[in-house]
């Protein structure tokens, strides 16, 4: 069995964390911490885990971690930072769920998160954990980065279109909406129900700090440099990520495919991974469809009047966008099945 620790186990990923890891066959929950809730047993806070976790939260420190095989870090920014080098150090892999070790540039990351960067001796062997591109040197990780909610929506997208330099690398557009959970669980005036419900708004047009992660990762994908303009928005739902890409094709290579090609593309693409359903053509996924699930759900479109290729992406934000898909890297990093306790159904309605 491997033991997992968990540290900020009172958050949003942190509870999804516990709900989808007490269901693993593979795992034995072993360490949950919490500042605030030390002591207290985990069912006491969440019920739905009464009969299924019987831990209580105590204090984050590397001491407390020591019996773990892995601790996934589903804390604030810059937590990770201060502790993962000391969990490391004692032979434990770290499966960061901040974006603390998700951009390869220190000086990008300071300037976009507004504060110094505290491991950048780490930054050389951290693995960004996208599986549809980094499989095999997850394999090899002992400290993953797991992609942003809205990265992975927008980059499993986009993939197989700059992979195959089907589009022009400048021109894309991301207009992505996501829930109120993607905010986490602290108190913030926007999240209030009288404020997030029944309203609808965009907020960080100007640029927003998971912009230069997809940006990284599409740059790879294409191999040049990629600019985007990425606009995330606040929705009226708990759960889901749906984003509409629009990339303008390369004319004469879109013309010689036709839509029937790109959806062929992308059903290629895509064959072999569990967790990216390419929708039959024509579709218009639902965030509910993936609600709860590490499905992220892919329909390509062509606009009839400008040509524009649309991509619609969907994700729960707790799940492929953040808790279900470090799970999925904990699968690889173990060499289990990647699919281990990551087998739920999305839950209409
Ligand atoms: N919500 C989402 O959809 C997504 C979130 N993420 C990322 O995952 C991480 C967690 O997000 P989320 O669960 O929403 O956050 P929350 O704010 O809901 O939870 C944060 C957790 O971290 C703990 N914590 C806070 N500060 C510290 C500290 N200094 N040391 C140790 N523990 C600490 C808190 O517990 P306590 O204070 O009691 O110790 C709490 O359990 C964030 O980096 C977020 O950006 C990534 C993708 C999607
Ligand atoms: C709706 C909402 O507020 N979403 C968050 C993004 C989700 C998140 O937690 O971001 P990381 O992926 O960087 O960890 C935001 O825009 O800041």
């Amino acid at each position: 069995m491997i033991k997992v620790g968990i540290v900020g186990g009172t958050g949003y990923t942190g509870v999804e964390l516990l709900r989808l890891l007490s269901q693993h066959p593979e795992v034995e929950l072993t360490v949950i911490t919490s500042r605030s809730e030390k002591g207290i047993p985990v069912a006491q806070m969440f019920p739905n885990l009464r009969g299924h976790v019987d831990l209580c939260f105590s204090e984050p420190s590397a001491e407390n971690l020591a019996p773990c095989d892995v601790v996934f870090f589903a804390t604030p920014h810059g937590v990770a930072h201060a502790l993962a080098q000391q969990v490391l150090d004692q032979g434990i892999k770290v499966i960061d769920l901040s974006a603390d070790f998700r951009l390869e540039d220190a000086d990008e990351w300071e300037q976009w998160y507004n504060q110094p960067h505290g491991a950048k001796s780490l930054l050389p062997e951290a693995v960004y954990g996208l599986p549809e591109v980094n499989r095999e040197q997850i394999k090899q990780a002992r400290l993953i980065a797991v992609p942003g909610c809205y990265p992975t929506s927008v980059q499993l997208a986009l993939l197989p279109l700059l992979e195959q330099g089907l589009i022009e690398t400048s021109g894309i557009i991301a207009d992505c909406k996501s829930g109120v959970s993607g905010a986490g669980r602290q108190a913030k005036m926007g999240a209030l129900f009288c404020e997030a419900g029944e309203s609808m708004m965009a907020y960080a047009v100007s640029g927003h700090r998971h912009l230069p992660e997809i940006r990284q990762g599409l740059t790879r994908a294409a191999g040049s440099q990629v600019n985007l303009t990425f606009v995330p928005h606040l929705t009226p739902m708990i759960r889901g990520i749906h984003s509409t890409i629009y990339a303008p094709g390369k004319t004469a290579k879109i013309e010689a495919l036709g839509v029937d090609g790109l959806q062929a593309l992308f059903e290629q693409r895509y064959a072999d991974e569990p967790f990216v359903d390419v929708m039959p053509a024509g579709s218009h996924p639902e965030t509910r469809s993936v609600k709860g699930s590490n499905m992220c759900r892919i329909a390509i479109h062509q606009h009839k009047d400008t040509g524009l290729i649309v991509i619609l992406s969907v994700i729960d934000n707790l799940v492929k966008g953040a808790s279900g898909q470090a799970v999925q890297n904990m699968n690889i990093v173990f060499d289990l099945p990647e699919q281990m306790g990551l087998q739920v159904v999305g839950l209409l309605p």
